[in-house]
């Protein structure tokens, strides 16, 4: 799975990010996420993500015009052939979930057989005002996921949260308690957050939960309403940026280690170490 001879352990696999930045012709769009797609498998990754609204341009504009029914639509058809062509477990990014009255933000997972294997709505909306930078109130379109998100590979389990979802420390905090060994956020974070705050929270939660974290962004679009960062990245259990690209379009791609993962956590324990006679994280389902 690994081809870095002497540099990984059998016990790894390859995950890609895919960057791109969405226009507003969604069939072009997704053909152009099938063929970085297809790269991506083609150079031996296992598992890709896509970033948040790879499917559309952000912004609240937007998400109603190009809505669909998960499973049913075009993007969900595309995605599932696109996991099945290349035999790889596909994050699909996100795109604007239409259910009954309700829009989500909504990434969906493939298994290499095409078969969906997992969906989450986005947790946390982006809400926020900053005066005069940005003031973007996601909630005026959305409504909130109210789930965890986990799926089974051959190789761990993963954890999936969109984009502001990954502000949360306590969500990777349930997700490494149950288990998962990567957590990935399909995400676009703005030009006032992304340049202090992307890597910053990305490392964050690898340290905190001793985990990979992947960060799939989308492509710079200068014209765009809302201009995103950028900036995909994996990052490994120690906290150190294993790839991470600019602001073009581009795939990166990173070996998961498991066996470093297991090393880093004996060699710091922090699971053990936890005072949970003093705190602990609780996870509370609806
Ligand atoms: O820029 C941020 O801090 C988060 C942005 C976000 O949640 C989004 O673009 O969906």
């Amino acid at each position: 799975m690994c081809d870095q001879p002497g540099k990984c352990s059998s016990n790894s696999f390859k995950f890609a990010a895919i960057q791109i930045g969405a226009g507003t012709d969604k069939a072009l769009n997704l053909q152009r996420a099938a063929s970085l797609v297809a790269k991506a498998a083609k150079d031996g990754a296992k598992v890709v993500s896509l970033p948040e609204c790879f499917n559309s341009p952000y912004g609240t504009e937007y998400f109603k015009l190009y809505a669909e029914k998960v499973p049913d639509g075009e993007s969900c058809r595309s995605l599932a052939s696109m996991a099945r062509q290349n035999q790889i477990y596909l994050i699909g990014g996100s795109i604007p979930e239409a259910d009954g009255d309700n829009l989500y933000n909504t990434c969906t997972i493939w298994g290499p057989t095409g078969d969906l294997i997992g969906k989450h709505r986005k947790v946390h909306l982006f809400d926020v005002s900053i005066p005069g930078k940005i003031h973007f109130q996601e909630s005026e379109a959305l409504t909130p996921g109210c789930s965890y998100t986990t799926f089974d590979t051959p190789f761990c389990k993963i954890g999936v949260g969109i984009c502001y979802d990954i502000c949360f420390a306590e969500l990777a905090g349930v997700y490494a308690q149950k288990g998962c060994k990567v957590l990935v956020y399909p995400g676009a974070f703005s030009m006032i957050t992304g340049p202090t705050h992307w890597e910053l929270h990305l490392r964050s939660r690898a340290v905190d939960n001793q985990i990979y974290v992947v960060g799939a962004a989308p492509a710079r679009v200068a014209t765009a309403s809302y201009v995103a960062w950028g900036h995909s990245s994996v990052v490994d259990p120690w906290g150190t940026v294993l790839t991470e690209t600019d602001e073009k379009e581009g795939i990166v791609q990173a070996d998961i280690d498991l066996d470093f993962l297991e090393d880093v956590r004996n060699q710091i324990p922090f699971i053990k170490q936890k005072r949970l006679d003093m705190y602990e994280t609780v996870e509370k389902t609806q």
